[in-house]
């Protein structure tokens, strides 16, 4: 099993582009983030050189993040504030060499919301694929996120289908997946071919995958037979150090 640190959460305490070193040292085959844009993206890439690691994906902005925005996709009416995000994201993208960008969808509900998230997934799909890069979309948990507009792998796979874009893919995050429909090896297997990307955290705490409800030795193994070898995103919220929380790198490898 490869795995990638979500600097998002691990060493998120460190300057990203130290973040990238640590989870070098670390023995990670891979990082990923949440984003990225404080940081200059050729730093970010000088960073990415000198480390051999590769970053896999970078999400959106969130919008006005103090007034509890988490995502501008979906939101009827901010279509400009949208696309402008998609676009910043997919040059940075593009700047470090990052095959996968998240696009958030926002706190809404609502059939406008639906159309929106699809216009704005066109947009995003179509501006992406010409520069080999996949738009993920990330059913977030109605614990953690209440109110997000996407919530299930269902609402996820008709949005897929709906669009019909060859590089649009979902964002299968175990930890999420488990606290809203559960049945998560069934679910990767029948899923397997949209996915394109897979993360995972304990449930329902969202600390290292060696404790909790979910038995990540059984779903990584699941996931290895089904043939999947691209890294695993790790992500979730170190309880102390970061390096104090990676026992599980070694066990689960
Ligand atoms: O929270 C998550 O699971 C995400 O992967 C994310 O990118 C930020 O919401
Ligand atoms: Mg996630």
């Amino acid at each position: 099993m490869r795995f990638s640190a979500n600097l998002g959460f691990l060493w998120a305490d460190r300057p990203l582009t130290d973040a990238v070193r640590a989870a070098a040292t670390a023995g990670f085959d891979a990082v990923e983030c949440h984003w990225p844009y404080d940081t200059p993206a050729q730093d970010v890439a000088a960073v990415l050189r000198e480390t051999g690691l590769p970053m896999l994906g970078l999400n959106t902005r969130r919008g006005n993040v103090a007034a509890g925005e988490n995502g501008l996709s979906a939101l009827p009416g901010r279509e400009d504030e949208a696309r402008a995000a998609i676009d910043e994201a997919i040059a940075y993208a593009i700047a470090i060499g990052t095959r996968n960008v998240h696009v958030m969808a926002g706190f809404v509900q609502g059939e406008h919301a639906q159309d929106t998230f699809l216009a704005n997934l066109g947009h995003a799909c179509r501006q992406a694929r010409p520069e080999g890069i996949t738009i993920l979309i990330e059913p977030l948990n109605d614990y953690d996120a209440p109110g997000y507009f996407l919530q299930t792998t269902t609402q996820a796979e008709a949005l897929i289908d709906q669009l019909g874009a060859p590089n649009l893919r979902l964002m299968f995050d175990c930890y999420h997946v488990q606290l809203m429909e559960g049945n998560l090896t069934r679910r990767l297997t029948r899923l397997l071919p949209k996915i394109g990307h897979i993360q995972f955290a304990s449930v329902p705490d969202r600390g290292a995958p060696d404790r909790g409800e979910v038995n990540f030795a059984h779903v990584f193994a699941h996931i290895a037979e089904l043939g999947w070898t691209a890294p695993l995103g790790a992500e979730y919220r170190p309880q102390g150090p970061t390096e104090t929380t990676l026992d599980w790198l070694a066990t689960l490898r």
